[in-house]
Order: C-alpha cells, then structure tokens, then sequence
C-alpha cells in the first residue's frame, strides 16, 4: 500500500511536469526566447529586478516547478442518507496549478461549465486534470481554475485521491512578468501560502472562493 502510494506520487509529479512544460510553451515560454543570465549577488537578489530575471529563465521556472510542493488528498465519501440536503464537498476551486485526480467508478465530481454543473464520468485508469487557483494567477488569467464540486449519494461509498501541485510552500505566486504589459495589466496580487492559511481560518469559504480574494477587482473585467 504504501509502495503503492510512493509510486503514485511520483507518477502524478512526473506527468504534472510535463503539462506544465507544454502548458510554459502555450504561455510563450520556451528555451531559446527567454533570458539566460541571471544575477546572482545578495545585492540584487532583494530587488524586483532580480526576480523578474529569474522568472524569466525557462530553466529556473522549470526547476522551481520540479523543487515545488505536492499534497496529496485522499477523499472517502460515505452513503449518505439525505444526499439532497449537502454536498460530498462543496464548490470550490483548487490550490495549486494542476489537481490530478483519480476517481474510483462512482459518479460524483461535477464542474462549472458556462452556469451549469456538468458530471465528470469516472474513465478507469485515467486522471481528471483540474487547473487550480495559481495556474490562472500565474498566467494573469489565460488560464481558469475550475469551480468544482462533489455531490452526495445515498447508495454507494466513493473515493478519490487528489495530487495537488505548486511551487514550493515559501515562493510567493505571482502574475508573470512576461505576460503583463498595457494591453494585460497585472489582474492578481501576489499570494503566498501564509495569505492562503489566513484566508481559509478567516473566510466563510462556501460563499467566496480565495482566487477571489485575490484579484485586483478595479482593473479586472
Ligand atoms: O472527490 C473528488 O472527485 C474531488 C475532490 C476534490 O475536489 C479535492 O480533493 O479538492
Ligand atoms: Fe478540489
């Protein structure tokens, strides 16, 4: 089981850095266009310039994704006798880039499609990939995280394990550089996993979501 378990870790880490490569491209990101020097005093490590530069390095983000965090969830969903009056989980969207989720054969997951919750049928052998909160944050909103949400059934137990994946704990998430300019103004503020943490401890989470919470709304349309 637990052989098991490391083995699945690393095989959602590996195919979570391959989307992301092929996700980098689709931003623009891609070896022979970007910045390959990047500044190494102290002095220079305190200033924005410095972490623009090292953002702007492929290899960098490509290894600051490798060097980053990984959560796993494992969701047990009992038979519930009145499956009308709540959710298996409620809506909301998630930490991190990508969620790679595998469902075991009971129906339960749906998203939010243009207004209306759409079931995500069980594939066995396959993942679910959902886009979190820091994906769209990253990519100053090219890409959306997915609202989500899991229904309760009276008749059937269900499981799902969530890999969730981010840059390492520490790093603050921020727009990139790259993908801001007068045309696309900065539509997010910088997050850390501290602000995460307040806001989860702080909010009512079933009414807001914490993207939300961190969108500079004067200029986001
Ligand atoms: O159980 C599921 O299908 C979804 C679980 C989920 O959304 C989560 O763990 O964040
Ligand atoms: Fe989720």
């Amino acid at each position: 089981m637990m052989v098991m378990g490391v083995e699945y870790a690393r095989e959602t880490k590996m195919l979570f850095q391959s989307l992301m490569e092929a996700i980098l491209e689709s931003l623009g990101f891609e070896e022979k266009n970007t910045h390959n020097k990047t500044p190494k005093t102290n002095q220079e490590s305190g200033n924005d310039n410095y972490h623009n530069k090292r953002e702007e390095n492929y290899d960098n983000i490509k290894k600051d994704i490798g060097d980053g965090s990984q959560l796993m969830v494992v969701n047990c969903y009992p038979p519930c006798p009145e499956p009308e009056l709540t959710f298996g989980m409620p809506p909301h969207s998630d930490y991190g880039f990508l969620t790679l989720l595998l469902q075991d054969e009971v129906e339960g997951l749906q998203i939010l499609h243009k207004d209306h919750w759409v079931t995500i049928k069980p594939h066995p052998q396959s993942f679910v990939v959902n886009i979190g909160d820091h994906l769209e944050i990253l990519s100053n909103g090219r890409y959306k995280s997915v609202m989500h949400r899991v229904l309760a059934n009276s008749k059937k137990s269900r499981i799902s394990v969530a890999s969730l994946h981010s840059l390492a704990f520490t790093a603050v998430i921020r727009p990139w550089p790259m993908l801001i300019n007068d045309e696309n103004p900065k539509r997010y503020k910088d997050t850390d996993f501290a602000d995460f943490v307040q806001y989860i401890t702080t909010c009512d989470s079933k009414h807001k979501n914490f993207l939300e919470s961190r969108k500079l709304t004067d200029i986001y349309t």
